[in-house]
């Protein structure tokens, strides 16, 4: 299965940018041949929270509208990476995903928000998990400081998820907590992890990439640079029930202790 990490720059609060490189570069990874695309954190408007008011997307009208007729033109399954998004008189940090039919299979607010961006002061936390299927398997997304609640990704993959996209905006100065978390998270669920970080810089941080994918065994697939790319990266499915039959952790769970 064809999946492709669209690694971008984020322009600060300025979405009509954001919405055209996205959708050029979501063109893109569509005439390379990817069955699957995935976009970073927040890419609407970066982490300008003080004016969502003004620039968040309305009940996400904008974003799936894009979403749903690229992904019906080009056949391809969008994770929409995540947008910030404005619900009845609240903000959030959603996630879209459509099928190659350009219909909504997915929408998931980011239920860890992150004190050291400021999230927790304009957000709303999102209280449900994120499962959908990509042509029959069982897929998740969470969204990046999920990434350090391993209890969440492990509920996602008792619940059948054999891939999980997690779209970030990671700064550079924690990005070997984000490299070795997300190592951790692929070799402990025995899943597939396909993780894309944002690139340039924002008011408060810089962001180097290294979006990654990972197999169920650990093998890293692929590292992105700091420059915004467009990767393709072929994942076979099987290698999940491979793994998971040479180690079988999934069997060897002791739930009666874990409470
Ligand atoms: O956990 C981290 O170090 C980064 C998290 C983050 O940047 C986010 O959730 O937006």
């Amino acid at each position: 299965m064809k999946v492709a990490c669209v690694q971008l720059d984020i322009a600060f609060g300025k979405p009509k940018e954001n919405f055209h490189n996205v959708e050029e570069k979501v063109r893109q990874a569509a005439s390379l041949g990817a069955k699957i695309v995935v976009l970073p954190e927040m890419w609407n408007t970066g982490y300008d929270l003080t004016r969502l008011d003004e620039i968040a997307d309305v009940e996400g009208q904008d974003t799936k509208k894009l979403f749903t007729e690229l992904s019906k033109e080009l056949s391809i399954y969008i994770i929409g990476g995540s947008v910030s998004t404005k619900k009845g008189n609240k903000f959030y940090n959603t996630m879209y995903v459509t099928n190659d039919y350009g219909d909504i299979i997915a929408e998931y607010n980011k239920a860890h928000l992150f004190k050291l961006m400021d999230e927790h002061l304009y957000l709303e936390e999102g209280n449900e998990k994120n499962l959908f299927t990509v042509d029959g398997t069982e897929m998740s997304g969470i969204i990046c400081y999920d990434l350090r609640f391993p209890e969440w990704t492990r509920v996602h993959a008792l619940n059948g998820a054999k891939v999980m996209f997690i779209p970030a905006q990671w700064p550079d100065k924690r990005i070997d907590h984000w490299k070795i978390l997300l190592q951790a998270r692929a070799i402990e669920n025995q899943i597939f992890i396909v993780a894309v970080n944002r690139v340039g810089s924002d008011p408060n941080n810089f962001f180097n990439g290294n979006s990654m994918v990972i197999a169920p065994w650990g093998e890293i697939l692929w590292t992105g640079g700091n420059e915004e790319a467009v990767q393709i990266v072929n994942i076979n499915l099987t290698e999940v029930e491979e793994v998971r039959d040479r180690i079988p952790v999934f069997l060897d769970r002791r739930e009666v202790l874990y409470n």
